[in-house]
């Protein structure tokens, strides 16, 4: 590990009066295929994302956002290296385990939303509680999805539904088990400004009123300046971070480091 990001990490893992950390990856390495095509996507990556924080992971095409998200979330395994969500170390946890996680402490948003077409939003949005074996109240659901402001659109499908609505009903989904840790992959990516602009209030709102996690990969510097801080991965290493990051500046790390 370089030295650069060795302050990084200390930086993150240090902070003074931060909360535990809710997730946490320590030497994580990730190699795809095997021998001359060998692709170290993540290598030797420490990352802490405290609790009740907001992360936006960046970084040009290629440098491992993805696949450090997926690793993170337990979507894949790591190649070596350790990784804790919610306190519990799931780098060997079992598929079965991993399912249970991923439907009571992890949430998912994808810019692709993955709504079922089929289903009305309330359906969508009580899918997770019925995977978990709840019969979920009609009330919790109505209350879930009029915090994203679509109370009128419960018994609409998505495809009735335009894409910042249908991005707020993958919200509502994964809002509705009060997942401790929300992972974003490009939320607003689909999106245009107005509609991006509501989903990540939405998104802050998790933070600030509910407490809970996000780690999200953009490209979006808009998007970026509204977590606390965003992390900038080159070649599968942490290689610079602001905090409170705004706009500008996130832009102009975005150039630097894209050049
Ligand atoms: N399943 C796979 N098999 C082989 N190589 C892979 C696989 N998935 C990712 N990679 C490689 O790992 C590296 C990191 O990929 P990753 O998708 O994490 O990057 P990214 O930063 O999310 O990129 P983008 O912004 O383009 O989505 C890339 O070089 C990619 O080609």
């Amino acid at each position: 590990m370089g030295y650069v990001d060795t302050q990084i990490t200390n930086q993150l893992l240090d902070a003074p009066g931060a909360a535990a950390p809710a997730v946490e990856l320590s030497g994580v390495t990730r190699v795809y295929g095997a021998r001359s095509a060998a692709v170290r996507a993540l290598d030797n990556v420490d990352i802490a994302f405290a609790a009740g924080s907001w992360t936006a992971v960046m970084g040009p095409s290629g440098s491992g956002k993805s696949t450090l998200l997926h690793c993170a979330a337990g979507l894949e395994k790591v190649t070596s290296g350790r990784v804790r969500v919610a306190g519990r170390d799931i780098t060997d946890a079992s598929d079965a385990e991993l399912t249970r996680l991923r439907r009571t402490v992890m949430g998912f948003v994808f810019q692709s939303f993955n709504l079922i077409g089929s289903l009305t939003a309330e359906q969508n949005v009580a899918m997770p509680l019925r995977l978990a074996g709840q019969r979920p109240p009609r009330r919790v659901v109505r209350e879930v999805l009029a915090s994203v402001g679509l109370a009128d659109r419960a018994r609409h499908r998505p495809g009735e539904l335009s894409g910042g609505q249908q991005q707020r009903v993958a919200i509502a989904r994964a809002m509705v088990t009060r997942p401790a840790v929300l992972f974003a992959d490009e939320p607003t990516g689909a999106l245009d400004t107005r509609s991006a602009r509501t989903v990540l209030g939405l998104l802050r709102a998790m933070v600030d009123d509910g407490g809970q996690t996000i780690v999200m990969v953009t490209h979006d510097p808009a998007a970026a300046a509204s977590a606390d801080r965003v992390v900038f991965l080159g070649d599968g290493r942490v290689v610079d971070r602001l905090e409170r990051p705004t706009t500008r500046q996130v832009a102009d790390l975005l150039a630097r480091w894209e050049e």
